[in-house]
């Protein structure tokens, strides 16, 4: 099953291309983290797949289903991690839980979301006040809230930048047993090389708004264990 398709995607601000016709398939199951310079176009092409952006042309599918077309329910198959800034400052962080769950249509939170609470170190500090929380506190947050539900498609833009090597390791590891064992789909920019390394499937590089080279999982695998090799030398000659 093809989880996310993209066909031609083109878009940029004001007369400037940011994109420049992006092809992209990715079935379920798969861990994939997209890498490439500042100002490549990662964020962009992120929130063209969430609907924050429309693009100027080309097609998004999320489960099959034209984000186009019909938004609603190709966005409820989506998981995007809640913007720090954007949460409600006044509510405690298990009040932010169960209106999230509310607004997905869900009885109460789910007990993956408590257990995803655990991994991240959040549950002591559940009844913090959001606006008295550290900014890693926030940040782990906005991820528990983006991926309530189960969403099959989870899309993460920089999700590690700010949290503890405890916290981000159990959130790689969070995200591999969600692809491996729910058969979940994960897209996670990073400047982060090692997710790539150590827990994608397929690794995209994305250069000047265009998808530059790509690892597989075989070859993801053959740079780990080779100890002369790494994706950060794989990632230069790619760009050179
Ligand atoms: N809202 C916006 N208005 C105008 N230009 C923008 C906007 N958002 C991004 N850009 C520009 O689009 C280009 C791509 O930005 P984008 O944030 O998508 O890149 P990125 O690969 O995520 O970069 P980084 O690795 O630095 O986060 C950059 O030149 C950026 O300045």
């Amino acid at each position: 099953m093809t989880r996310l398709r993209i066909e031609n995607l083109v878009h940029g601000y004001d007369a400037r291309p940011v994109l420049d016709g992006v092809d992209l398939e990715l079935p379920a199951g798969e861990f994939v983290v997209l890498i490439g310079p500042n100002g490549a176009g990662k964020t962009t092409l992120l929130q063209c797949v969430s609907g924050v952006q429309v693009p100027r042309s080309g097609r998004v599918w999320i489960d099959g289903i034209d984000l186009a077309t019909d938004p609603v329910t190709a966005k409820s198959r989506l998981g995007v991690a809640v913007d720090p800034q954007k949460l409600p400052p006044l509510l405690t962080s298990r009040e932010c839980l169960q209106l999230f769950a509310g607004a997905r249509g869900l009885q109460a939170v789910p007990d993956s979301t408590w257990a995803l609470c655990d991994a991240l170190a959040l549950t002591p500090l559940l009844d913090r006040q959001v606006d008295q929380g550290s900014l890693g506190l926030r940040q782990k947050l906005g991820i528990a809230l983006g991926l309530l539900g189960e969403p099959a498609l989870l899309l993460l833009d920089e999700p590690l930048n700010g949290l503890d090597p405890l916290s981000a390791h159990a959130l790689k590891q969070y995200l591999q047993r969600r692809c491996r064992e729910h058969g979940d789909t994960v897209l996670l920019s990073t400047h982060a090389l090692d997710v790539a390394e150590r827990f994608a499937t397929r690794a995209l590089l994305l250069v000047e708004g265009r998808l530059r080279r790509t690892w597989s999982d075989a070859e993801l695998a053959q740079i780990r264990h080779a100890p002369d090799r790494s994706l950060e030398q794989a990632m230069v000659q790619a760009m050179s």
